[in-house]
């Protein structure tokens, strides 16, 4: 498995945001044992001082960034913002969010594939951030990306995977294209079930950021990711309607 040629040896990436304080947020990161976190170039640059703070920090943590548009409405903001973020960070990789409705945060899928088309085609690596629909990955991937991340659920709200049959298609479809389960995962073993379902990775913020120990969650996040790919890898057992025995009995027992 390798993102634009990159090969994390941690399958969880995490969102720097709404961390309790900087050094909580340090600690997060290296309990989970990440390679990838993600930065939101806008919520940070609004920050006193440009956020120079903050982005010191990120440097130091001595891990991939992959700068999010997190935040952008449009096509013309996202893009613009991906091309300011690739300045600040020096990096081609971009996860594009491109967002078509407030209360749900869902991503709008039209401006996306336009917004992905435009990147790519300007030497962006995209990782898109969408829903789990077949058509718009297929337009996406037609785009120029080679890396695909739909949602689990709204961003922020925990719940999990809402459509593990639309997530399980998506995998199945696409057998060869890095997918990554971004968004919605509230509990360690909804980031295990993305990954007994064959993805390659789970991206996750506020789960970790918004626990009572975010350093502690971000450890048994990482345990979960890992735990689910090797379950998947060691090919989960078929679920069967019947009751079949598991220790089947030959011959009878003497009694008395
Ligand atoms: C940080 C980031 O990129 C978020 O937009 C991302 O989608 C994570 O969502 P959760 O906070 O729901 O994990």
């Amino acid at each position: 498995m390798d993102f634009y040629g990159f090969t994390p040896r941690s399958r969880l990436f995490l969102g720097t945001a709404q961390y309790p304080s900087p050094a909580v947020l340090q600690k997060s990161v290296e309990a989970a044992g990440v390679d990838v976190v993600t930065v939101s170039l806008r919520r940070e640059a609004g920050r006193l001082g440009g956020g120079q703070d903050f982005w010191a920090l990120i440097r130091s943590l001595g891990v991939r960034v992959l700068p999010n548009t997190a935040g952008c409405h449009s096509v013309k903001e996202a893009v613009t913002t991906a091309q300011m973020a690739r300045e600040v960070f020096g990096t081609p990789w971009i996860k594009l969010e491109v967002i078509g409705e407030a209360d749900t945060l869902q991503p709008d899928v039209f401006g996306l594939v336009e917004a992905a088309r435009i990147l790519c085609a300007e030497g962006f690596e995209v990782f898109p951030y969408m829903t789990e629909d077949l058509v718009v990955a297929e337009r996406l991937v037609e785009a120029g990306c080679r890396v695909l991340m739909p949602w689990g659920a709204p961003i922020g709200t925990g719940k999990g995977l809402n459509n593990p049959y639309g997530l399980r298609a998506l995998r199945a479809h696409f057998p060869d294209v890095p997918l990554v389960v971004d968004a919605g995962i509230g509990l360690p073993s909804h980031a295990a079930a993305a990954m007994e379902l064959g993805y390659d990775a789970v991206l996750l913020n506020t789960a970790v950021a918004k626990a009572g120990d975010p350093a502690a969650m971000a450890a048994a996040f990482a345990r979960a990711v890992e735990a689910g790919r090797l379950a998947f890898e060691a090919g989960p057992m078929e679920p069967r309607d019947m009751a079949a025995p598991s220790t089947p009995v030959l011959g009878r027992a003497l009694l008395g």
